[in-house]
């Protein structure tokens, strides 16, 4: 490997997949980066999460110190874009400030919105199966997570396996049309 001293400036696509807990979003991502030519960055809200210590956090502190993660979370995503790097996001706006965040950060031509849809009946299934998500977790949050309404391209994993949904999304790429959800949700607000 040759140590360069710059490489060319180019801002990465963020492939923002939007859904419940259950909703398949992990399982689309890492179909994803199987099939894109590019090289992309799988980045799960949830990895997140799994790199904070367990160092005992009093209960008061609790809510500051995810809201803190939260929000470091999206700044890596737009620090990795920024940086030219292409990015599968795996995230749950299941709270209105999430989309505002991340509106105030990404580049809106850069972002890909994709609504991964689930019948309820089959998130709670899933939550069954699994046995490591709490029971009517994904019901909780199905309302606001798609609240806003608007996306570039949607899929409902309850009918498709998750290399379709994957499929879709790659497809969907090469000729994205403008504005992008993004822009839209950003002209909107
Ligand atoms: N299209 C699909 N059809 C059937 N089962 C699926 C599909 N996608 C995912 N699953 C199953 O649903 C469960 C949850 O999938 P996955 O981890 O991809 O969801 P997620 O949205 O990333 O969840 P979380 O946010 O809770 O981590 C897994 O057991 C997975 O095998």
């Amino acid at each position: 490997m040759r140590h360069l001293t710059e490489v060319p400036p180019r801002r990465g696509l963020i492939i923002f997949l939007n859904g419940t807990s259950s909703s398949g979003k992990s399982s689309i991502a890492t179909e994803l980066l199987r099939m894109l030519d590019e090289p992309y960055f799988h980045m799960p809200v949830d990895a997140f999460h799994a790199m904070r210590s367990h160092a005992p956090v009093p209960p008061q502190e609790l809510d500051t110190v995810l809201h803190r993660t939260w929000q470091g979370y999206h700044r890596a995503v737009a620090g990795m874009a920024a940086a030219g790097n292409n990015v599968v996001m795996d995230h749950i706006l299941s709270a209105e400030w999430r989309l505002r965040d991340c509106l105030s950060l990404f580049d809106p031509r850069d972002v890909v919105l994709v609504g991964v849809h689930c019948p309820p009946d089959e998130l709670e299934r899933r939550e069954r199966e699994r046995g490591n998500r709490p029971p009517g977790l994904a019901a909780r949050q199905l309302r606001q997570v798609h609240a806003h309404g608007v996306y570039d391209v949607e899929c409902d994993t309850g009918v498709a396996d998750p290399a379709e949904c994957a499929r879709l999304i790659r497809d969907f790429l090469p000729s994205r049309p403008t504005p992008t959800a993004f822009q839209r949700l950003r002209d909107s607000g």
